[in-house]
This record gives C-alpha cells, structure tokens and sequence, in this order.
C-alpha cells in the first residue's frame, strides 16, 4: 500500500489540498511567527507540565516521522495553563527535521528556521471520549512545540538517538519505557500561542498551538543520527533517507499571535 501522501515531489506538502481541501483553510499550521506582531495578553498564565507520572510506551517509525507513544487512559500526564481551558492529556511526540541544520523546523520565527522541531501532541480527554475524535474538535488537541538548535551535545536526547537504528523502517516499532519528555524542554516556557491545525495529512483545525521561545541544544552528530531513519518499509527496494519531513509556514488569514513572558 503506498503512501496517500509524503514529503517527496509528487506526494509533498504542495499537492496535500487535493486529497485533503483543509489545507487551504483559514487555521493552517505552522506559521511564521514574527515577534513583534504578537501580542502580550498578561492574562495568559504560564504553561504547566504535569510530566511525572507519564508512562511511554513505545517508539516507532509511522513513515513520516519517529514517534513516541504514551498511555493515555487516565490523566497520568497532561499539560494546563496559558491558553488552555482544561487539562490536555499526553498522547506522543514526534519531531521533524531537514537534510541539513539550516532548515527542518516546521514553524519559523521572523523567516528564520531551526534545526529541527519537537511536537509534543496532548488531547483535550475532559470533552472528546478519544484522541481520534479530539483531533476533528477545534479545541481538541494542544501541541507544544519545541525548537531544537545545533551546538553541544543534548544530556537526555541520546537516551532517543540511541534507540533510532531499531526503528530504520517504516512500520517498526521498539518498547521504549520510562521516558519523560520533561528533560527534552528549554529552561523558560516563555511561548507564542494561536489557533491552528494538525500539520500534517489530514490537517484537522483542531489544534491550540504553544510555542515555546527558546530552543533547546542538540548537537549535529545526534541530529545527524535522525537522518539514518527511512521514510520506506524494509520490504520495499527503495531506500528514501528520512529528512526534510517539514511543512512550509502557512497564511496567517488574519488569525492573532499571542506572547506570553514566562
Ligand atoms: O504535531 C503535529 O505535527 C500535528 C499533528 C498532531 C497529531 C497527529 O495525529 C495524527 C492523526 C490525527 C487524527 C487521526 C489519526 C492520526 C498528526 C499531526
Ligand atoms: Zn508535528
């Protein structure tokens, strides 16, 4: 079965609106974010991470990204605060990344890209029975993005490229137990925030998205290291190195960017 769509030039983020019209609607995701459009609402409370029950379960490759699934039965691990208006429940997170450090981030900040982009999906399970159903709702998901930026090594960030050459191909799957996420996110939590969309197929507008300012600092060998992954499955003769899986930044169609100081 191959790809309903990917990354590559037949199948890329240019040609999604044919099978998926959201794509060009009025809360695409990412945007570029220009700071000093944002603006300040000292409303916004600070962003708050209950991470320390989380509970991974298992790292995969999906053919798009590395994923790492949590359990998400129960409100183990969820996000609250700022913008939100309940608690959001920890459901993976995935990266994406380029071909080289100049670009790979999905968001950009005043046209400038990062390394790569760490997205951290929760799902509002106080309204929606299950994460499926969240992700059609336009309050149903919060997704905290994280930027990564080359220099010296990540303390934690081996603790996932370790791992990486079990899941090569599309469709492998590795137990991955007793991660917390806690240790992948940047000291200050100062971030932008706006209404957007799943930014990749099928693009719900579902999406409060929290954009946390500054990166964290991964070095180009671990980086390097996600590069080794393949969009393809073992079983198929073409060998398609995983990178570039970002969508460009999106029309803003008039929607508000909101700062918020820590
Ligand atoms: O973080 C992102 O890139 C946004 C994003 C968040 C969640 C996501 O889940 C895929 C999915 C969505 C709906 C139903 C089944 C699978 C896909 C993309
Ligand atoms: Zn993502």
């Amino acid at each position: 079965t191959g790809n309903p769509w990917g990354y590559g030039k037949q199948d890329g983020p240019s040609v999604w609106h044919k099978n998926y019209p959201v794509a060009e609607g009025d809360r695409q995701s990412p945007i570029d974010i220009d700071p000093h459009q944002a603006s300040h609402d000292p409303s916004l409370g600070p962003i708050v991470l209950n991470y320390d029950k989380c509970t991974s379960i298992k790292i995969a490759n999906n053919g798009h990204s590395v994923v790492v699934e949590f359990e998400d039965s129960d409100d183990r691990s969820v996000i609250q605060g700022g913008p939100l208006g309940n608690p959001y429940r920890l459901k993976q997170f995935h990266f994406h990344w380029g071909g080289k450090d100049c670009h790979g981030s999905e968001h950009t900040v005043a046209g400038n890209s990062y390394a790569s982009e760490l997205h951290l999906v929760h799902w509002n399970a106080v309204k929606y029975k299950t994460f499926e159903e969240a992700a059609t709702a336009p309050d149903g998901l919060a997704v905290l993005g994280i930027f990564l930026e080359t220099g010296d090594d990540h303390r934690w960030l081996h603790t996932i490229t370790d791992v990486l050459y079990t899941v090569k191909f599309k469709g492998s799957v590795t137990d991955f137990k007793g991660f917390n996420p806690k240790c992948l996110l940047p000291s200050s939590l100062h971030y932008w925030t706006y209404l957007g969309s799943l930014t990749t197929p099928p693009l719900h507008e579902s999406v409060t998205w929290i954009v946390v300012k500054d990166p964290i600092i991964v070095s180009e060998k671990q980086l390097s290291k996600f590069r080794t992954l393949v969009f393809t499955g073992e079983e198929e003769d073409q060998r398609t190195r995983m990178e570039n899986n970002f969508r460009p930044p999106q029309p803003l169609k008039g929607r508000k960017l909101i700062s918020r100081r820590v």
